[in-house]
């Protein structure tokens, strides 16, 4: 079933960009948990359509009401389902080009998996719309985990050609990290974030678009966490991060540029301070053996430039089963990567939950 997932906190999500709603039910939550919905709101706001111009124009205020599972400001341990209304839909975009299939989107898998039955209306179930369910969830997750302190941010590491520092992967912290991600453009560098921002318009006004790298730690993770082979911290946080849609790439630690260490370079060298035991460096990514050892959770998340695009592309007609060529018209995003860091953020915290809801329960919320 493509719409679930989860072993302990389970997760179904439903809905299309241009129906009547989308939304998440969570199962798995303990009962007696108070939300802090200002909380929710705030993060669904982080990841909203149409707040400036280096986003897509379609508005959507992503309110959402929770029809079940929360009774007397506490949850009820049932499933908990919410709702998010789509109130700003531009359906006719879609129409004249029903059939041409977009290059980059989910257009022509779509057609064949589901048999010419799919929404194609904003790219239906398939839209970068259905993060905000999964915005919703993590917003959940992330103010668990906070209470135990432990706390998740990102910062834009690149857009495009444009590159910034990478974390400190050793000394990180959360107060630094709540820091960064309390910006509209969470980067750590502020002039080189203005020439990200610039480089999103220049691809916008080129009717083209542009892609990216989002970079985030998870800091005061305990050692212990995860388990070896399928249940592999990263192999976990991969399946969701894989899930949102445009991720292309996902790498842990130093990630790719770790084949060419030496094993004496890649080794992270340990020693005691006070009573914690601790790593010089984090190459590792804070995951040994697929259980997380104390330092802190680091990955790298690329996405790619947005598919819908102005400029004219070679394509086919899936019905008349001909050549053609278009130029996607309507309301797009000309980069995704803003907008995906509290979704990146959103399902790392689904996964940590996850995982520590299977250890030992989450005591400290009930
Ligand atoms: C937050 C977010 C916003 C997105 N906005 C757009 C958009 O405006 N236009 C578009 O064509 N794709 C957008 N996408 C990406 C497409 O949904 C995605 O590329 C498509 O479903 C194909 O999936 P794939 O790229 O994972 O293969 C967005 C994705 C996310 C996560
Ligand atoms: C609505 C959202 O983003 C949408 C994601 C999206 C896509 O193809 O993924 C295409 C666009 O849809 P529409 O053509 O209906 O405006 C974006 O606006 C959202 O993220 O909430």
């Amino acid at each position: 079933m493509s719409g679930m997932w989860g072993d302990n906190l389970k997760l179904s999500i439903f809905g299309e960009s241009h129906g009547k709603a989308i939304g998440i039910v969570i199962d798995g939550l303990p009962g007696g948990i108070t939300l802090d919905t200002e909380y929710i709101y705030k993060e669904m706001q982080r990841r909203a359509p149409g707040k400036n111009k280096l986003s897509t124009p379609r508005k959507e205020k992503d309110q959402f009401e929770i029809l079940s599972g929360y009774f007397n400001n506490k949850t009820t341990g049932t499933p908990l389902c919410a709702v998010i209304y789509n109130t700003n839909q531009r359906s006719k975009d879609y129409e004249k080009t029903k059939s041409i299939i977009r290059p980059g989107h989910a257009d022509y898998t779509g057609y064949i998996k589901y048999k010419g039955f799919n929404d194609y209306r904003g790219g239906g179930h398939f839209s970068g719309r259905i993060t905000a369910p999964l915005v919703f969830a993590g917003a959940i997750a992330k103010q668990i985990l906070e209470k135990k302190d432990i706390i998740i941010g990102s910062h834009i590491k690149s857009i495009g050609e444009i590159n910034e520092n990478s974390f400190d992967a050793v000394n990180i912290e959360g107060g630094f990290l709540k820091e960064i991600i309390s910006k509209d453009f969470p980067v750590m560098d502020d002039e080189k974030g203005i020439k990200m921002k610039n480089r999103i318009l220049k691809a916008k006004e080129d009717m083209d678009s542009v892609g990216g790298i989002i970079e985030t730690a998870i800091v005061n993770v305990p050692a212990g966490v995860g388990s070896p082979f399928f249940d592999s911290v990263e192999s976990k946080l991969a399946q969701l991060l894989f899930s949102i849609p445009a991720v292309k790439g996902v790498e842990f630690g130093a990630g790719f540029d770790i084949t060419r260490m030496k094993g004496s370079e890649s080794n992270d060298e340990f020693f005691i301070e006070k009573d914690d035991i601790k790593t010089y460096t984090n190459y590792n990514g804070g995951v040994l053996g697929g259980i997380s050892n104390g330092m802190p959770i680091l990955f790298r998340t690329a996405l790619k430039a947005t598919p819908s695009i102005g400029k004219l592309q070679r394509t086919i007609d899936i019905q008349k089963r001909k050549n053609t060529e278009i130029k996607v018209e309507g309301r797009h995003d000309p980069c995704i990567v803003p907008r995906a860091v509290p979704v990146v953020e959103a399902v790392a915290a689904i996964v940590l939950l996850d995982f520590l809801i299977e250890k030992d329960g989450i005591p400290w919320m009930i």
